[in-house]
């Protein structure tokens, strides 16, 4: 068994949750509310402008042009892509995508990102890998999940984004789950341990962070200083 197989296996039941989330499910019944999928796109855009950062950290590690160019086109499909999900969400809740931006991190998507960046500025680029798997692996999961399960027409609120997600070869977590297998055959076993717990830790995350956007989570005390 390959190691990424090896890895999708032990994350069974954390995958089985996020498809069982309430986020989730609303994603695909049509009814969530307003202030959640405000809440989620706020998040979602400082997220994905850490992954670029994180993608920087990763080439400034990378030893060969195929990884540079690897995490370069990723760096440009967030850039260029990535953005039509959340015009979608932000269509039915009825606000500019603009205004959503440049808000500080809830206490989940600042734990998601500071585990990223830790392992990206502590890790090999084989550890690199494991902790950013989970984020294409579980949304492709989950729109492919979405795209089987759910009667989708034009009308349906989020057509574009389970589109968006299920419809495509993923190219990327495929890609990855190579350059992984690849990486752990010469890999000591102190290291893929560390594999393992960085990839098990996002996937984690990846929950918390569907429970954050549907409890509208916010930090404990209020207070308009925290910047990221
Ligand atoms: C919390 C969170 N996790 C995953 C994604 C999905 N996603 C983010 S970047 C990317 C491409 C990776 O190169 C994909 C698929 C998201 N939007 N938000």
């Amino acid at each position: 068994m390959s190691f990424s197989t090896e890895l999708r296996r032990e994350a069974t039941p954390i995958f089985n949750a996020i498809f069982e989330h309430p986020f989730v499910q609303g994603i695909a019944k049509g009814d969530l509310k307003r202030e959640q999928l405000i809440h989620y796109v706020k998040q979602d855009f400082e997220y994905l402008s850490s992954f670029i950062r994180i993608y920087g950290i990763a080439i400034s590690k990378c030893e060969n042009r195929e990884d540079m160019a690897m995490f370069n086109q990723q760096i440009a499909f967030i850039l260029n892509s990535e953005t039509h999900p959340h015009q979608n969400f932000c269509q039915i809740a009825g606000v500019a995508y603009e205004d959503l931006q440049g808000y500080p991190l809830s206490p989940s998507a600042h734990q998601y990102i500071r585990h990223m960046l830790t392992v990206a500025h502590e890790g090999t680029l084989g550890e690199i890998l494991a902790v950013l798997l989970p984020c294409p692996w579980t949304y492709w999961e989950i729109g492919k999940k979405l795209l089987n399960d759910v009667k989708l027409d034009r009308f349906h609120p989020f057509y574009e984004w389970i589109h968006f997600y299920g419809s495509r070869t993923d190219s990327i977590t495929t890609k990855f789950c190579e350059r992984l297998d690849t990486w752990a055959l010469n890999a000591t076993e102190k290291e893929k341990e560390k594999m393992r717990n960085h990839f098990l830790l996002s996937c984690q995350l990846e929950y918390m962070f569907w429970d954050m956007a549907y409890q509208l989570e916010e930090w404990p005390v209020k207070m308009e200083a925290i910047k990221e």
